[in-house]
C-alpha cells in the first residue's frame, strides 16, 4: 500500500477558471498516510467523486500533482497507478464464479496457478465467501456481490490504495453495519490504504480513523472523529457531524465575552485580533456543552422554550434566544421550565467562527 500526497491540487470542469469559485475543487494540500483509513465526508455536490476520480487517475486535475510514495503519478492512467474501486454498484462477471472474479485480476498479471489459488482462498476466507467459490456470481445477494468486488481488489498484492465510494448504498440496513465492521478487520489486520467516501456521517465516523470533510469543495477538517466532535473547524463540520448538530449563533465579540443580541455569554479565550475583513461573526456550541440553569442559578442565558423531544436516553430542549432556535440535551429527569428558562453556556465549549472557520482564542 501507498502514501498518497496532493500537492496544490485543484480542479475545474469549465475551461479558463478565474477565480476560487470557478473550482469544483478548491485547492488543497493532503497527505493520505501509508496504511492508513480515511472517510471522505461531504453533502451531494461537495467535490467528493471529483478527488475520488483525481486519485484514481480519471480525471487529470487542472493543477497540481498526485504522488504515491514519493512518484509522480498525475499523468498515469488508472490501469497503471494500481488501485482497486468499490462502487456502489458490484461490479462483477455475473458468469463467472466467485472463485473465477476474485482470479480474475492475477490471471491478467500471469501470476503461477499455485499462487493464485493461494490468495484467491486465502482473501475469500476472510471475506467469508469460502463456501460460495464455486458458485455462479449471479444467483448471490448484493452484499455478497460487494465483497467480490472488494475481494478483487484485496486479492492483489500490488494494490497501492482501496477507493469506496458509497459501497454500501445498495446493501440493506441490517448487513451494511456488519460489512462496515468487517472491512474495519480487514484494514486492522492488513494496514490498507483506504479512502470511503460517504455522505453518511455514522458510516464515516465507525469506519475512519481520520475524516475528510468537505463542503462547497474545499476541504474543511480533517480530524478524528473526536476532533471533529469537539472541535469543529468549520461551522458546517459543527452542523454536520452530531445529531442535533451544533448551535450555531451570529455574535460580536469583544476580547473575551461574545454578546448574541442582548445577552453577553463567556468566552474561555480572549479574541482581541480577529482576522481582517471579516464579515460574518459566529459562535458555536454543541447542545451537550448547553445546560438548563437550576432554580435561582446565576449566569444563565433568558430563553423562551419551544418544545423538549424525548428521544431515549436523554431529551432535547428546543428554545429560543435573541431570535434564533438553540438545542440543550436534558437528562431524562432534568426539569425543563415553561417559563423564566435560562441556558448556561460553558465557555470553554464555545466555539468562535468568523466567516465560517473556527478562530483560535489568545491563551
Ligand atoms: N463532468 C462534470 N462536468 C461539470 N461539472 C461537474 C462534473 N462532475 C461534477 N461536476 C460538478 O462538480 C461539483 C462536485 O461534484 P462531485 O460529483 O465531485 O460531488 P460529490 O460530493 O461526489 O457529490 P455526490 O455525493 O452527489 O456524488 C458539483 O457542483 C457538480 O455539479
Amino acid at each position: 500500500m501507498a502514501r498518497i500526497d496532493l500537492q496544490g491540487l485543484a480542479h475545474a470542469y469549465k475551461p479558463n477558471p478565474k477565480s476560487e469559485q470557478d473550482f469544483a475543487l478548491k485547492h488543497l494540500d493532503h497527505v493520505w498516510q501509508d496504511g492508513g483509513a480515511y472517510a471522505l465526508l461531504g453533502p451531494s455536490g461537495c467535490g467528493k467523486t471529483t478527488l475520488l476520480n483525481i486519485i484514481s487517475g480519471l480525471i487529470t486535475p487542472t493543477e497540481g500533482r498526485i504522488l504515491f510514495d514519493g512518484e509522480d503519478v498525475t499523468a498515469l492512467p488508472t490501469q497503471q497507478r494500481n488501485i482497486a474501486q468499490v462502487f456502489q454498484f458490484p461490479v462483477i462477471y455475473d458468469t463467472m464464479t466467485v472463485y473465477e472474479n476474485l482470479a480474475f485480476p492475477l490471471k491478467n498479471r500471469k501470476l503461477p496457478r499455485a499462487e493464485i489459488d493461494a490468495r484467491v482462498r486465502e482473501i475469500a476466507e476472510m471475506l467469508e465467501l469460502g463456501d460460495s467459490l464455486n458458485r455462479k456470481a449471479r444467483g448471490l445477494t448484493a452484499d455478497a456481490k460487494q465483497k467480490i468486488s472488494l475481494g478483487r481488489g484485496l486479492v492483489r498484492a500490488d494494490t497501492a490504495a482501496i477507493l469506496f465510494d458509497e459501497p454500501l448504498t445498495v446493501i440493506d440496513p441490517h448487513l451494511k453495519w456488519l460489512l462496515r465492521s468487517q472491512l474495519k478487520h480487514l484494514h486492522r489486520r492488513f494496514d490498507f490504504t483506504m479512502i470511503y467516501v460517504t455522505h453518511d456521517q455514522t458510516e464515516a465516523l465507525t469506519f475512519a480513523d481520520k475524516v475528510v470533510v468537505m463542503y462547497e469543495g474545499e476541504v474543511v477538517q480533517v480530524g478524528t472523529p473526536e476532533e471533529l466532535f469537539e472541535r469543529p473547524a468549520h461551522t458546517f463540520v459543527g452542523y454536520f457531524i452530531g445529531s442535533p448538530g451544533m448551535n450555531i449563533l451570529p455574535a460580536t465579540v469583544e476580547g473575551n465575552r461574545a454578546r448574541v443580541g442582548n445577552h453577553e455569554i463567556a468566552l474561555q479565550h480572549s479574541y482581541r485580533s480577529l482576522p481582517s475583513g471579516t464579515a460574518k461573526l459566529e459562535i458555536g456550541i454543541r447542545p451537550e456543552f448547553l445546560r438548563i440553569a437550576r432554580g435561582g442559578e446565576a449566569g444563565g442565558v433568558p430563553a423562551a422554550l419551544q418544545s423538549v423531544e424525548d428521544i431515549g436516553r436523554y431529551r432535547i430542549a428546543r428554545a429560543r434566544v435573541a431570535d434564533r432556535e438553540v438545542a440543550v440535551m436534558c437528562g431524562e429527569q432534568e426539569e425543563v421550565p415553561a417559563d423564566g428558562l435560562h441556558i448556561v453556556f460553558d465557555p470553554r465549549r464555545v466555539n468562535v467562527y468568523a466567516d465560517g472557520h473556527r478562530v483560535e482564542g489568545e491563551v
